[in-house]
């Protein structure tokens, strides 16, 4: 079976061959319009809790289609949408081949250059990521916007500094020094916007309660051309760029906001 990912003969409009879901009704990302966000007091009265720690040896790998950080530490969150402990698994990026595109969900139509997902699952109900990933109420996902400015972000720079030593598929490395995912958070995690989805790759699961905060947060060019330096195969493959999936329809479903 050809594998799936961005190009012109394996990219997203393919994917529903291989995997039907890709047109379900809660199938992310989406395009979030603000004025169309209902406003649910709910979403402060419990208000989103966030408890990571700090990763002794953060792993950091190239899978081929991003770069991923897998999660070991007992990092979690709860409140807001959800309901129990959710559990840091893993983080990734999804970015462009330059600033006009890259993130996967958008704001009135605007793509930002790049999108962070920090990936937890249900530790209440479930007992491994494997397990809850196909589960209605299996993940949280956190989406973070990226935004170009003329300083690099402390917090991926421990990150974007060592990015040339997994520029290769399957290369991976650990971060030495104590690294807590949370310096990776914006500093307002009280404005969001909250909606029932998916996974934005194959397979695509309906499994994702996703949670879009409204603030970006700020990286420099150089950051995003670290990013576009990474390549899909070995020495020689193509640069990972454009790995993301445009916008599907919101449908029946509710987009929810934690402000006015
Ligand atoms: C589990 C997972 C979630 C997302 S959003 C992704 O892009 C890949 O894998
Ligand atoms: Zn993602």
């Amino acid at each position: 079976m050809a594998t799936w990912g961005y190009g012109n003969d394996n990219g997203p409009a393919t994917w529903v061959k291989s995997f039907p879901v890709a047109a379900g009704t809660r199938q992310s990302p989406i395009d979030i319009v603000p004025t169309a966000a209902k406003c649910d007091t709910k979403l402060t009265e419990n208000p989103l809790t966030v408890n990571y720690s700090p990763e002794p040896a953060m792993e950091l790998c190239n899978p081929g289609l991003s770069v991923k950080a897998n999660i070991k530490s007992k990092s979690v969150i709860k409140g807001g949408p959800l309901e129990g402990e959710y559990k840091l698994e893993q983080f990734h990026l999804h970015w462009g081949s330059a600033d006009k595109q890259g993130s996967e969900h958008t704001l009135n139509g605007k793509m930002f250059p790049a999108e962070l997902h920090l990936v937890h699952y249900n530790a209440t109900k479930y007992s491994s990521f494997g397990e809850a990933v196909d589960k209605p109420d299996g993940l949280a996902v956190f989406g973070i916007f990226l935004k170009i400015s003329d300083k690099p972000h402390q917090g991926l720079k421990s990150l974007t500094d060592v990015l040339s030593e997994v520029q290769y598929k399957d290369k991976s490395i650990n971060i030495k020094q104590e690294y807590n995912p949370v310096c990776l958070l914006p500093d307002n995690i009280n404005k969001y916007w909250t909606y029932l989805g998916s996974l934005t790759t194959p397979p695509l699961c309906e499994s994702v309660t996703w949670i879009v905060f409204e603030e970006p947060i700020e990286v420099s060019e150089d950051q995003m051309k670290a990013f576009r330096a990474l390549c899909c195969g070995e020495c020689g493959s193509a640069p990972i760029v454009d790995n993301y999936r445009p916008p599907l329809p919101l449908g029946n479903r509710q987009l929810r906001a934690s402000f006015q």
